[in-house]
């Protein structure tokens, strides 16, 4: 007989540097990750080696950022982006076609715009990234961060594929170099709880979320409907799986419901999510999960409204479209009335749709 655990009040706490510590450790780590994930799909991760020094460095510089004269953060606005880089002011990001209470500068991959007119459309996100005049070390820290990040999302991948049965460089050998986005964001205050960010799943492979210390607002959906709290914990990042992740796994780990509710004025929160995601090229990878593993795992029904694609790129260009409609227009609204990927699936945002049913 199996005895129900009780409901999670907390999301687990793991810790990453047990992988340095000797193969026991290491598989103790493994299975917690894997039990975690398969259950709730978020948890704190410590041990990351992200340096005390890098978290000030970049809270320092956030809020250097967010307080520069309007003027100065709208000369970096993402209307001046057809790679939906740089400054989204207050009201412009949408969730289900509701209006999240935010502000943020979106950075990617550095790059050189593609001019090839043959390149499928979704290059058309590959190009350079807008950074804020006077402001230097926000482009080194936002550097600095990337690459610690990456360094721990490749971790935990290897970690998931050695668990999953699919053998370590799995992930490394289907994502190739990762499409990552990071976003710098800062919720203001407001009068009453208000939506910062609406409920959602993360749409990619794996999120890394830093959270200023001591401000709440990230409520995750338990299974049985109860939103419990997720403040920041010292030292940890919060870390959660997207739905390509969960896509990969035949639906045995989960992409979990989230939002963020505004802080109360004159309180703000700033929060530095980092989105870990396969090239743009990669076709989308599914493992061939062990017996045990497969009789547990429930793949999600899809909303035929909220397509995904084989080729991660189609995935990355229809989420930049329906998150930015703003953006859309400007650049790129020929994609829009056609549909995306040449198919008759429609990229446009459709504000009847709802999330997928968890
Ligand atoms: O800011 C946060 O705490 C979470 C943001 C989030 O869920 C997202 O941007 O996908
Ligand atoms: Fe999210």
């Amino acid at each position: 007989m199996t005895i129900a655990s009780p409901p999670l009040t907390a999301l687990p706490i793991l810790d990453l540097s047990l992988l340095d510590q000797g193969e026991d450790a290491a598989q103790r780590f493994r299975d917690e990750l894997t039990r975690v994930t398969h259950e709730i799909g978020f948890f704190y991760l410590t041990g990351t080696g992200v340096s005390p020094e890098l978290e000030a460095r970049m809270l320092r510089v956030s809020r250097e950022f967010f307080a520069l004269p309007d003027e100065d953060k709208l000369a970096i606005r993402n209307h001046k982006s057809p790679q939906f880089r740089g400054y989204t002011r207050l009201g412009d990001e949408q969730t289900y076609g509701k209006v999240d209470w935010r502000e943020q500068i979106d950075i990617c991959r550095e790059a050189e715009v593609v001019t090839d007119a043959a390149a499928p459309a979704y290059k058309r996100l590959v190009g350079p990234n807008q950074w804020p005049e006077g402001l230097p070390e926000l482009r080194q820290t936002a550097e600095e961060w990337q690459r610690a990040l990456c360094v721990v999302a490749r971790k935990l991948l290897r970690n998931w594929a050695i668990a999953l049965g699919a053998g370590a460089s799995y992930f490394d050998d289907h994502f190739g170099d990762p499409f990552t986005l990071l976003k710098i964001v800062r919720y203001p205050g407001t009068e009453r709880p208000s939506q910062g960010v609406g409920a959602h799943n993360d749409a990619g492979v794996l999120t890394l979320l830093w959270v200023e210390p001591g401000v709440g607002g990230l409520q995750v959906l338990r299974r049985d409907g109860e939103w419990i709290d997720a403040p920041p914990v010292p030292r940890a990042f919060i870390v959660n799986i997207g739905e390509l992740l969960e896509m990969c796994t035949q639906g045995y780990l989960r992409a979990t419901r989230h939002r963020v509710v505004s802080p109360l004025a004159p309180g703000e929160r700033i929060s530095v999510p980092f989105f870990y995601n396969p090239s743009l090229d990669s076709q989308f990878p599914i493992i061939d999960l062990p017996a045990p593993l497969k009789a547990k795992a429930r793949p999600r029904a899809r909303d035929p409204k909220n397509p995904y694609f084989d080729l991660y790129g189609w995935n990355a260009l229809k989420g930049r479209l329906r998150a930015h409609p703003d953006v859309a227009a400007i650049y790129h609204q020929d994609l829009i009335d056609q549909g995306a990927a040449g198919s008759s699936v429609r990229i446009l945002p459709d504000q009847t749709s709802e999330p997928a049913e968890i």
